[in-house]
């Protein structure tokens, strides 16, 4: 089941799983995008003659909890128990601080934490009574590793997803449940295009740093990484430094990891002294432009 599947890096992954022989439930609100998801990842599959299906359901993640059980319930009643849950619906808007109306920061955390909470309670209710096990994944962001400029209530929805991930990591271990969080980038997806409408030029410079990625490179490395059982998944350099670095009392699963987190950190803490030097330099950089642009007008 991939919520956000209609879509960027949710539909990237229910082309992987496809392949690999998956049946996929997707899930999203706008049904005309959904259908045309379903067409393509039928073609995937009967590219690969697989007897995979694929079926959505228009739902609103955030919406009422009666809607989202019994959306599960359609769901597991013709594709049988969900295997691999896969929380990717998520949205981001960036605006300065005091710019952010109190009901963007709502929704936010509505969309990207009380959304996929109220979801995996749902599904991993069925992993537990239908099946022996199964895996769960939370798509949260680099930016839900450190605050950054106009992401405040952004980088605060995708940072509260981790800590709820890291107690259910422990909760469901005896359930053989795994549970991976992702942490994508800037990925070039339609919600990027979007959000980059209104993003402020710092925000933009700001996550250039960990550079633009493709949604199929991200969404393989989740599905390979979470097929592993790995705590962790991310893509790319800027990744691998913040994952290891920002990993504090996140679950061990598994001994590269925890090496690279034990003689890296002190290290990668230097390295972000000069990520964070260029950071403040491209804030202070925008906010003179704008006062020199004032005082000429
Ligand atoms: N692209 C990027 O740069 C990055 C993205 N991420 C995260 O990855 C995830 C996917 O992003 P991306 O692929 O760019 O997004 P897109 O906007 O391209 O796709 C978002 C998907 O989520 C669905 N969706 C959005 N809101 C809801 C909702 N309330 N209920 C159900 N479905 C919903 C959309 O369908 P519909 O609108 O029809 O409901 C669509 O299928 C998000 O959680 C995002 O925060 C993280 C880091 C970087
Ligand atoms: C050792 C220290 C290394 C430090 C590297 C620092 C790099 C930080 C860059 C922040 C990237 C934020 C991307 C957010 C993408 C996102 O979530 C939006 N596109 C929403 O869709």
């Amino acid at each position: 089941m991939i919520t956000g599947g209609s879509s960027g890096i949710g539909l990237s992954v229910a082309h992987d799983v496809a392949r690999r022989g998956a049946s996929v439930t997707l899930v999203a609100r706008n049904v005309s995008r959904l259908e045309k998801a379903q067409r393509e990842v039928e073609l995937t599959m009967s590219k690969l003659s697989t007897d995979g299906k694929v079926q959505f359901f228009s739902s609103d993640i955030s919406g009422s909890v009666k809607n989202i059980t019994e959306m599960v319930k359609n769901a597991e009643a013709s594709q049988g128990p969900v295997y691999m849950l896969i929380n990717c619906a998520g949205f981001a808007r960036a605006q300065k601080f005091e710019d952010l109306s109190p009901d963007l920061m709502k929704q936010m955390l509505e969309v990207n934490f009380t959304g996929p909470m109220v979801l995996t309670q749902e599904v991993v209710r069925g992993m537990k009574v239908q099946q022996e096990g199964g895996v769960v994944v939370f798509v949260s962001s680099q930016a839900g590793l450190l605050g950054l400029y106009g992401f405040s209530a952004y980088s605060a929805s995708k940072a509260a997803i981790v800590r709820a991930a890291e107690a259910l990591h422990m909760e469901l271990k005896p359930h053989n449940i795994s549970v991976t969080v992702c942490y994508p980038p800037d990925t070039d997806t339609p919600g990027f295009v979007e959000e980059n409408q209104t993003k402020p030029i710092e925000t933009k410079l700001i996550s250039e740093a960990a550079g633009l990625f493709k949604p199929e490179e991200v969404a393989k490395k989740l599905v390979d990484d979470s097929l592993c059982g790995a705590w962790s998944s991310t893509v790319g350099l800027e990744g691998f430094m913040l994952t290891t670095l920002c990993t504090g009392m996140g679950p061990i699963t598994d001994a590269a990891s925890f090496m690279a987190q034990v003689f890296l950190s002190g290290l990668f803490r230097s390295v972000s002294a000069f990520y964070l030097w260029s950071f403040t330099r491209i804030v202070e950089r925008e906010h003179k432009k704008r006062l020199e642009n004032k005082k000429s007008e």
